[in-house]
């Protein structure tokens, strides 16, 4: 059994929500468990043998357009019916737990300090780049010494860069070492909410007790405070407090202090006293690092090829980046096709864009170096034996047809200049058609390269 992601399902429930009343939504769809994928088909769980004839009599087709909405060619759906016991079943996106490891005893359950940190936000699950060292490197800094290093941490960004993610990891990596440690995660929405129902239940004492006794506060999105002027009021009170009591305090915002508007000067001279680090958007190789860790985590084994396609239709956003390996994820079970470039990309045609698969000078080089079983940089290399020679002509004649590189960018690739590029070239289109093996390599290498037609055709 395949898993589909929450979000998936969470897409395919909203199709049905649109499509029916409220009442049947709710008497029929909510109890419904997601198992999975098996052969293509969606398996849905259901509580008893009624319901299972129901749901094939009644939503069958609702829940193919559903799957058909989200890329699925041949939907398929079959009903199982739950074990009683089975109703708190695992949810299919949560992986099944590792085999325990013979004589290790398992980690003691999380202490509650951290019950307002998401588990997978750690710093072992968060990829360091160019565009977050710094950032990564201030946020561990201060997870050994809080208090101490840099207080507040003020960590800025655009939309899904990772900032929630690194004030989450500092506040596992404090729980674990201090579990006596209180710790309180809050956005700043809810801060502002809790603060003005505190008022109008007349519990400012309690509010106010609650956030200046914590020993690491995380507060997200603070560019909302602007213009809250009672909020930034009561958030200044609380800053002082924590930070005269060494108290750690991170901040996160999608801009830095100077650049939020109507923030009082107090306040943002405050944020200033500490360290400033932002999040640029990923690049090409931590993207992929991140596709990478996601399939692990997730024990998905998808080729790297395959990963490279996202990460190049996904370039900004981290969220969506996950969200386009949960679709491509998917969009494989539920047509039982195997992951390819091809697949990949029509699964994302629907979301992204359709961008024509765009090969890379570097893909070739793998693709060729993998089908005649030698490094790349072999192949790149200096050697001038037949065995190293041919795969290179091979290389040199591919990346030319299917790249926009010219003959001297090409060169330069390999380390040489343009007219032994042309050469290799014309050495290779005089083959074509006489050598068979050499014949075969390039289709076979072309077709793959140019999005495996053949897998095309299956998904
Ligand atoms: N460097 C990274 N390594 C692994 N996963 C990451 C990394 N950066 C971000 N993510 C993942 O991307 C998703 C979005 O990250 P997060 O919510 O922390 O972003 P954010 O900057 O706080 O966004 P927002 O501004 O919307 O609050 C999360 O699932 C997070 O785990």
């Amino acid at each position: 059994m395949r898993f589909i992601s929450q979000e998936i399902w969470a897409d395919v429930l909203g199709y049905v929500r649109k499509n029916i009343s409220e009442v049947e939504y709710h008497t029929w769809f909510a109890p419904v468990k997601n198992l999975g994928v098996q052969e293509g088909s969606l398996v849905l769980g259901v509580r008893n043998s009624f319901a299972q004839e129901w749901f094939r009599k009644h939503y069958l087709e609702l829940l193919e357009d559903a799957l058909r909405s989200l890329g699925a060619q041949h939907p398929q759906v079959s009903f199982q019916v739950l074990p009683a016991a089975q109703d708190a079943l695992l949810l299919p996106s949560d992986p099944p737990p590792a085999p325990p490891v013979p004589g290790r005893v398992s980690a003691p359950p999380p202490s509650d300090n951290r019950k307002t940190l998401n588990p997978k936000y750690t710093f072992e699950n968060f990829v360091v780049g160019p565009n977050n060292n710094l950032a990564h490197a201030a946020a561990l800094a201060v997870a050994e010494s809080p208090g101490k290093a840099y207080n507040p941490l003020f960590i800025y960004g655009d939309v899904g860069l990772g900032k929630t993610h690194l004030m989450h990891a500092v506040g596992h990596y404090i729980a674990e070492r201090f579990p006596e440690k209180r710790i309180e995660y809050v956005s700043t929405e809810t801060f502002t909410n809790e603060l003005i129902n505190a008022i109008r239940e007349d519990k400012t004492t309690q509010f106010r007790n609650r956030y200046r006794s914590v020993d690491l506060l995380l507060v997200d999105d603070i560019q909302f405070l602007a213009g809250k002027e009672r909020t930034q009021e009561e958030f200044f009170h609380t800053f002082n407090a924590l930070y005269e009591n060494h108290k750690q305090i991170i901040l996160s915002s999608d801009r830095p202090p100077k650049d939020i508007q109507t923030l009082e000067g107090r306040l943002r001279s405050r944020f200033e006293w500490g360290l400033i680090t932002d999040i640029q958007s990923p690049e090409f190789e931590t993207r992929v690092a991140i596709l990478k860790m996601n399939a692990e985590h997730n024990r998905i084994d998808i080729p790297q090829e395959v990963l490279e396609l996202i990460a190049r239709q996904v370039t900004t956003n981290i969220r969506e980046l996950e969200g386009a390996l949960m679709r491509v994820v998917a969009f494989s079970s539920l047509n039982n096709v195997p992951f390819s470039r091809a697949v990949a990309s029509k699964a994302l045609s629907n979301v992204f864009a359709p961008q024509e698969v765009k090969v890379e000078m570097m893909d070739v080089l793998r693709q060729v170096a993998s089908h005649f079983n030698m490094p790349p940089d072999v192949i790149r290399g200096s050697g001038r034996v037949r065995e190293v020679v041919v795969p290179r002509q091979v290389a040199q004649y591919l990346i030319r047809d299917l790249t926009d590189h010219s003959l001297p960018e090409i060169g330069q690739f390999f380390g040489r200049d343009h007219s032994t590029v042309m050469h290799a070239i014309s050495k290779v289109t005089e083959q074509l058609g006489k050598d068979p093996e050499l014949t075969a390599a390039v289709e076979t290498l072309r077709r793959k390269m140019k999005g495996l037609e053949d897998e095309d055709s299956r998904a």
